[in-house]
């Protein structure tokens, strides 16, 4: 029988899609002493520094250096305009490294014109718990773009994070890298409708009136489920059990322990909101959804300059249904005078995201690890990790 060429299996590849290198990381630890001991070489005008983000008046500098040069959607309509609380939230997290913390500035000037940060993170790929820098906030000034500044502080982040002899990393990127381990679809679920059709966010749907559209989205005053409280510090052992067995059936999560969990998810006014639902009868802890703050400057409007935006961060649902949970969640965003609510398709969102009126957004988040081989790219609802 002629067999079809095209589909012909070489016999050693039989079996399996690909027998070369296992999963796990590709290049093995080396001793921290044979790590490059000194900073990589700069552009002469330039110098690290490493900032403190304790300092108010370092803190200030990094804000302001984000919030005119970071991250823009695709039409450069709006800006990550992430808050100084937050950035302090962010970046120290438990067991985080001062050095990690990195600017480059202007030698003459002391002029802060990029950054770039690592914090540790213990993050388990299938069955193995990996130390691993989350490495994030790359920003280069818009002055000094194409001036092959990012690759040399993205090496210098490595070569800072090795000599902690960490030899993983993972981070997010709105472009195509080699080679994501997933691609998330991000979502947008309208709180405040008028504003965001006002400021260019959305468009009037066809044959809708704005008056249609504010009813469409508009929600209860009050939440639905029984219970549901905000978290609060007692609650940091039950919702660390609760969140580390959700998390197991994920292939790439957060080995979050007390500390993290007292840390990432205590509610931390305009940082973190998180919310849990405490049976009434059996005072157990059975549900819990949380999500963080990151407005962003809105580039070209009149009438407003600042989109207040929640995104969804983890959600664990084992009596509640979780379509009730995140509409508890959207219920309580509205509250806090929240304009939109993002989520991403990871874990169990897509269950919710089309019945609680999101809306597909116009642009991809891709996850990547650093020196860690994947046999097969994910599906995002494998994905049990959400970046800042
Ligand atoms: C609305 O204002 C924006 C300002 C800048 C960029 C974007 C689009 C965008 N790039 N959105 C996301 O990356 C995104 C969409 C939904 C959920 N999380 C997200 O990104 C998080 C995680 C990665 N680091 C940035 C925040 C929107």
């Amino acid at each position: 029988v002629a067999t079809n060429l095209s589909s012909y299996v070489p016999i050693h590849l039989q079996g399996s899609r690909d027998t070369s290198l296992p999963e796990g990381p590709i290049e093995p630890p080396t001793p921290v002493s044979e790590v490059k001991q000194e900073p990589y070489n700069l552009p002469a005008p330039y110098e690290w520094i490493t900032c403190d983000i304790d300092s108010e008046e370092v803190c200030s500098e990094v804000y302001s250096l984000l919030t005119n040069n970071y991250v823009e959607d695709d039409e450069n309509m709006f800006r990550f305009n992430y808050s100084k609380e937050f950035l302090r939230w962010a970046l120290r997290p438990p067991g985080y490294y001062r050095s990690w913390h990195i600017g480059v500035r202007v030698k003459s000037s002391k002029k802060l014109v990029a950054f770039i940060t690592g914090v540790p993170a213990r993050i388990r790929v299938r069955d193995a718990v990996v130390l691993m820098a989350e490495v994030n906030f790359l920003c280069v000034h818009k002055k000094l773009r194409s001036k092959r500044l990012a690759p040399v502080m993205i090496k210098e982040v490595t070569r800072r994070v090795h000599l902690e002899n960490i030899w993983q990393a993972a981070y997010t990127a709105g472009v195509v890298l080699p080679t994501p381990i997933t691609t998330c679809q991000y979502w947008h679920r309208s709180l405040n409708p008028k504003k965001l059709i006002d400021v260019g966010f959305s468009r009037l749907g066809a044959r809708m009136t704005m008056s249609r559209t504010i009813k469409l989205y508009k929600l209860p005053d009050q939440t639905a489920t029984p219970g549901f409280r905000k978290m609060e510090p007692h609650d940091v052992p039950a919702v660390t059990r609760l969140l580390r067995n959700y998390l197991k059936q994920f292939v790439v999560a957060p080995d979050f322990d007390e500390d993290d969990v007292e840390h990432w998810l205590l509610p931390k006014e305009d940082v973190v909101d998180s919310y849990l639902v405490e049976s009434p009868e059996t005072h157990e802890i059975t549900d819990f959804c949380s999500f963080y703050t990151l407005p962003s400057s809105i580039l070209g409007s009149q009438t407003h300059s600042i989109l207040k935006a929640a995104y969804s961060y983890y959600n664990v649902s084992t009596k509640t249904p979780l379509l009730q949970l995140m509409n508890d969640a959207l219920i309580v965003a509205k509250k806090k005078d929240f304009d939109v609510f993002n989520a991403l398709d990871v874990m169990h969102n897509e269950t919710f995201l089309k019945e609680l009126k999101f809306g597909p957004g116009d642009g991809k988040l891709h996850y990547y690890l650093y020196n860690y081989r994947l046999k097969h790219v994910l599906r995002s609802s494998e994905l049990g990790l959400v970046l800042l």
